[in-house]
């Protein structure tokens, strides 16, 4: 006879069994893998940093790779570096994604996409108060109309229902600026929010081609881009991403790659990123059960630690605030004497 010990661990752990089966059959889409080699990988932005990384990473691995981005030269160093990397000869493109004709002109000459990396970006941290308009634009355009050019320039042909040529993806680069709002960065976060709208909505609409979306949620990353913005960051801003351990180019495109491969839609990149995809799951697509498993269990536990995380950064807007207000009154200080 089982002893009622058994039977209260039994009892306890059936519900969360239950649930387990019950998401075994729940979650959408169904499970997909999306093959590399030898296959079309377009990259926008991957003359530098972790387009760079994914372009050196993907043509390693036997796939045929083309990049775009707007400077010829860094494209050409770019083609030389991966050449010699790898032996493998990559098409470079040079377009402003802002500029929707030169885009499709670009990909309407590279033959047919299977995988379309939506990489580039741009970012430059100041407060609102002190940015110009003219940099909030610049953002917004490149982030995300830049990836409406790019996305619907290659939507067309990466469609084609039915033609049996294997599952294909869509993969866009958004940020852990995606998923929580940072200090300094209004512009910039309301481009890479953006994103996720696009691509949740845009699954939607492309599950029926067996085309499959991802979003990427890097924390700061190792890049030319990021030490140009390191020389503009308001501190607040550098602390509060501070929280998020900052990783390298080539790590970031293997976890990029990966989630690719797995037909993930949310991938993360280390473990912060991956406990703010619970906090944050809300409505999104999820082929994992066991993900799924996760964000149910974990959802109350990381709201709570979510409130911490806000608590925290709250006090330090406001020590450092109240730090630059008593500096500025020893300045005038010092002036008047
Ligand atoms: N580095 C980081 O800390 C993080 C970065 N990200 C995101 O990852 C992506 C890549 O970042 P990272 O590697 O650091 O960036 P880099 O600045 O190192 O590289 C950006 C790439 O995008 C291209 N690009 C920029 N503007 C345009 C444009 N208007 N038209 C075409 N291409 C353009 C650049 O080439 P060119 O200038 O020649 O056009 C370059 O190839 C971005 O979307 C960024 O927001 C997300 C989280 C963290
Ligand atoms: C246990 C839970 C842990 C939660 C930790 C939360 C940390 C959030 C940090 C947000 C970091 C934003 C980095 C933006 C990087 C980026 O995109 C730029 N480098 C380009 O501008």
């Amino acid at each position: 006879m089982a002893s009622p010990f058994l039977f209260l661990i039994i009892l306890i752990f059936l519900p969360f069994l239950l649930l387990f089966v019950v998401l075994i059959f729940l979650v959408r889409p169904s499970p997909a893998k999306i093959p590399i080699a030898n296959r079309h990988v377009f990259i926008t932005g991957g003359s530098s940093g972790i387009g760079f990384a994914l372009a050196l990473k993907t043509a390693s691995e036997g796939a045929r790779v083309s990049i775009l981005a707007r400077n010829r030269n860094k494209l050409e160093e770019s083609r030389k570096a991966i050449l010699l990397a790898t032996g493998v000869e990559i098409g470079v493109y040079s377009a402003d994604v802002r500029d929707p004709e030169a885009v499709q002109e670009v990909i309407d000459s590279v033959g047919e996409i299977d995988v379309l990396v939506v990489n580039h970006g741009v970012f430059l941290p100041r407060e609102l108060d002190e940015e110009e308009l003219e940099e909030v634009r610049f953002m917004v355009e490149v982030n995300v109309m830049g990836s409406f050019h790019v996305i619907k320039a290659a939507l067309k042909g990466m469609k084609r229902r039915g033609t049996g040529r294997g599952p294909r993806s869509i993969a866009i680069m958004s940020s852990q600026a995606g998923q929580v709002g940072v200090y300094g960065y209004t512009a910039y976060c309301a481009s890479k929010f953006a994103l996720r709208g696009l691509g949740e909505a845009l699954q939607q609409e492309v599950i029926e081609d067996d085309i499959h979306v991802s979003i990427i949620f890097p924390p700061d990353t190792k890049t030319p881009g990021l030490d140009l913005e390191n020389s503009l960051r308001p501190d607040i801003s550098r602390v509060i991403a501070g929280y998020s351990v900052e990783m390298k180019a080539e790590s970031v495109a293997e976890k990029t790659l990966n989630g690719i491969k797995s037909g993930s839609f949310i991938v993360t990149c280390n473990f912060e990123g991956l406990m703010l995809s619970i906090a944050t799951a809300g409505f999104s697509p999820q082929r994992s059960y066991i993900m799924a498993f996760c964000e149910i269990l974990g959802a109350s536990f990381m709201r709570f630690v979510g409130l911490c995380f806000v608590w925290n950064w709250y006090g330090i807007v406001k020590n450092c605030t109240a730090a630059a207000t008593a500096n500025k009154k020893i300045d005038r200080e010092i002036m008047n004497v």
